[in-house]
């Protein structure tokens, strides 16, 4: 059946956390659209690395069973990761169901993953060969889910500092506006990857020469990574906007008015609010903001949850698309 669960974000909107029951014990755990580990914080890890967070203890399952000698390690686009031994598990997500999923067990994680008390791992809903098990691969949630859900589709609906969604077999037409928009999905990459080649600023005139033009749907990515000129095109419109190297990347005076970004996805210009795009401050004073749009400089571009907060998303496994619309 359909399953539905709330997601909430992390201070500073950083990530979004859902429940997830594991063989009877409920975790929170990072929904990740950008990579297909289904990985957890267990009780092989050390007290140390342990504190703060939830863990899952197999040994407590009676659903558990080890897959001897398999074994993960996934390091992720921001240098994290983690690594472990694997077993299978029953996975209940709001409902919705799977047995005999692959539950990837840490024994080693990096520090920014230790730090994060609030996250219990990482969920992958991208395609299956991305999944980091061997010696035999082993499938998503979602690819295990598919064939018993109403429909094969999963969707985010993330908010600013504000409960979301996350269902799997069901599209709630309440929770967006008007039609979503459906572009067909690239799976060779193994990302939900589409083509993004147009971008306007303001509702100015759109520039439709975006190099490589492709682009990644990552619930993962806590911002909005774009190629140079989307970038160097959106913040020559904001005063005072500057790229600056100390911090990382451009901010501007946090009193600034930002404007809407309108993005090509597939064909369909989608927007993102320019509220969204002021991300955080740098500073106690609350002076200068750093933006929730950066440059990357390789590709595929990576539109993290800056580009959720202002569209709904369907996730089709049924037939690789991606549906959008305002919400
Ligand atoms: C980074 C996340 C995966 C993750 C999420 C959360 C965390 C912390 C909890 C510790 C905060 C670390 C890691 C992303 N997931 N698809 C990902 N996994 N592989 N590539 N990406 C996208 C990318 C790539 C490069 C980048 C980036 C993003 O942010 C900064 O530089």
């Amino acid at each position: 059946g359909a399953g539905s669960v709330a997601n909430t974000p992390e201070a500073g909107d950083v990530e979004y956390l859902a429940p997830v029951t594991i063989g009877g014990q409920t975790v929170n755990m990072d929904f990740d659209s950008g990579s297909s580990d289904l990985w957890v914080f267990n009780t092989q890890l050390s007290l140390n690395t342990l504190s703060g967070h939830m863990a899952y203890n197999p040994a407590q399952s009676s659903t558990f069973q080890l897959l001897p000698g398999s074994t993960f390690s996934i390091s992720y686009g921001d240098g994290s990761g983690a690594a472990g031994n694997v077993g299978t598990d029953t996975v209940n997500i709001g409902g919705a169901t799977v047995t005999g999923q692959a539950i990837e067990l840490a024994t080693d994680v990096s520090t920014s993953f230790v730090t994060d008390t609030q996250s219990t791992g990482l969920i992958g809903l991208a395609f299956s060969k991305l999944n980091t098990v061997k010696p035999v691969q082993q499938k998503t949630f979602f690819d295990n889910a598919l064939a018993t859900l109403p429909e094969p589709v999963f969707t985010a609906d993330l908010r600013h500092n504000a409960a979301g969604t996350y269902e799997f077999g069901a599209i709630d037409s309440t929770k967006f506006s008007g039609p979503l928009a459906w572009t067909p999905v690239n799976t060779t990459s193994g990302f939900w990857q589409f083509t993004s080649q147009a971008f306007a600023v303001g509702g100015g005139a759109p520039s439709t020469s975006v190099p490589g033009g492709q682009a990644i749907a990552d619930t993962g990515t806590t911002l909005m990574l774009a190629d140079q000129s989307v970038v160097d095109g959106y913040y020559s419109q904001v005063q005072g906007a500057v790229n600056n190297a100390t911090v990382g990347g451009v901010t501007f005076p946090c009193s600034a008015t930002l404007p809407d970004l309108q993005i090509d996805v597939g064909g369909t210009m989608a927007t993102v609010r320019g509220d969204d795009i002021n991300f955080a401050p740098v500073d106690q004073t609350g002076t200068t903001c750093f933006g929730g749009l950066q440059a990357t400089t390789v590709q595929p571009q990576i539109y993290g949850d800056i580009f959720f907060k202002s569209n709904f998303v369907a996730f089709n496994g049924g037939n690789n698309s991606l549906g959008v619309a305002p919400h």
